[in-house]
């Protein structure tokens, strides 16, 4: 069991980490989703013993362990690049700090590299020999830091795959930490949001999708597109939210409605989640959605077996996921709308409003 009590490490006011709790139980396997420069390396060294908190302490298995040197921790940590002994082979790379000796297991595929040095492997094998290193471990918990972040889209899943099956059958308590939503959603058994050096939100990944606290976590995790707007009209029965260019309209549920009556501006911004974005005939609006006027396909990349398309509207982006054949092309104007109770709302300070 890993807990952190009002750990922090600040390197200049708001760059690092603000005063975290973290409890992850044993057995647990947690994933960390931010942005590059959120602190997510910080976090796993002050865990790994690499770093001293400004404030805070660190338990591991109910012991403080804020003075315990790091190789006396219990903790394997598999920094950002492979961190591998350059003059050691692959076979004394894994040997080494071992007290027993290397399993055979062989969970990489790695036993055909066992006799090479760093400087003769691929950027992928030499995270294979990381994985590896630290997965044949004694240690209690496992840290990994953005595992995957060297490798190009087919190792990564690859090795995403690997990994998952190995965690899957493990009983150590894991932390993983990445900037990639696809790494937080398939690994982790619970996802954290660290954002503004700070832990946004902690649960399980429908929970997150489903009811995000605020746009930050909801964009981290779902690539959301986010529509700033007003709202129209005194009725709560009748209100609108209008995008700040007209664009998009929608007729606001009436319990959102009276809610945002009582907020201090009437200003609300309109979360699509890419998957909820369907095209519409023109001039043909949706009653129970929000519908977009006008705009245009700017991008179109392909993503698992489908695209992903960014439209344009002045400065306003929208995601729409595309599941068939041929997407429209770059440059065709398209009418879409989403049902409404897809939408996510956020007032004025980001944070979520129940619908
Ligand atoms: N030793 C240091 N001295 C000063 N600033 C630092 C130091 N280490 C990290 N920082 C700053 O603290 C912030 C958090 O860094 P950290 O490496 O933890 O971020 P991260 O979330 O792991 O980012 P990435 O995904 O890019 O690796 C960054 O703004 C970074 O520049």
């Amino acid at each position: 069991m890993l807990t952190l009590r009002g750990v922090s490490k600040l390197f200049a006011p708001n760059v690092g980490l603000h005063p975290l709790d973290l409890d992850v139980p044993a057995g647990d396997r947690l994933v960390l989703l931010g942005p590059s420069g959120s602190g997510k390396s910080t976090l796993l060294r002050l865990i790994a013993g690499l770093d001293d908190p400004d404030t805070g302490e660190i338990f591991l298995d109910g012991k403080l362990v804020n003075r315990v040197p790091p190789h006396e921790r219990g903790v394997a940590f598999v920094p950002q690049r492979a961190g591998l002994y350059p003059h050691l082979t692959v076979q004394e790379n894994l040997a080494v700090g071992r007290r027993t000796p290397v399993p055979t297991a062989d969970p990489f595929g790695i036993s055909h590299l066992l006799d090479r040095f760093p400087h003769q492997l691929s950027g992928g094998e030499k995270q294979r020999v990381a994985l590896a290193r630290v997965v044949t471990r004694q240690a209690g918990v496992w840290l990994f830091d953005e595992p995957f972040a060297a490798l190009d889209p087919v190792f990564r899943s690859e090795i995403r795959h690997d990994l998952h099956l190995i965690l899957g059958n493990s009983l150590h308590t894991i932390l993983l930490v990445t900037h990639d939503p696809i790494d937080a959603l398939a690994l982790g058994r619970r996802v954290g949001v660290l954002g503004d050096g700070r832990i946004q939100q902690l649960g399980t990944a429908e929970e997150l999708a489903d009811r995000p606290n605020n746009r930050f976590v909801a964009f981290s995790v779902g690539q959301l597109s986010l529509i700033d707007g007003r709202v129209c009209g005194g009725d709560p029965s009748a209100a609108k939210f209008v995008s700040e260019d007209g664009s998009v309209d929608v007729t606001i549920p009436p319990a959102l409605a009276r809610r945002v009556a009582t907020q201090p501006t009437p200003n609300l911004t309109l979360g699509i989640r890419p998957e909820d974005v369907h095209l519409r005939p023109p001039e043909e609006d949706s009653p129970n959605g929000a519908n977009f006027r006008g705009w245009l396909v700017i991008s179109a990349e392909p993503v698992g077996s489908g695209w992903l398309l960014t439209t344009a509207r002045g400065r306003c982006r929208v995601r729409v996921g595309w599941s068939s054949d041929a997407p429209p092309r770059v440059g065709t104007p398209v009418n879409w709308f989403s049902p409404v109770d897809r939408c996510l709302w956020f007032d004025h300070t980001g944070r979520r409003i129940e619908a």
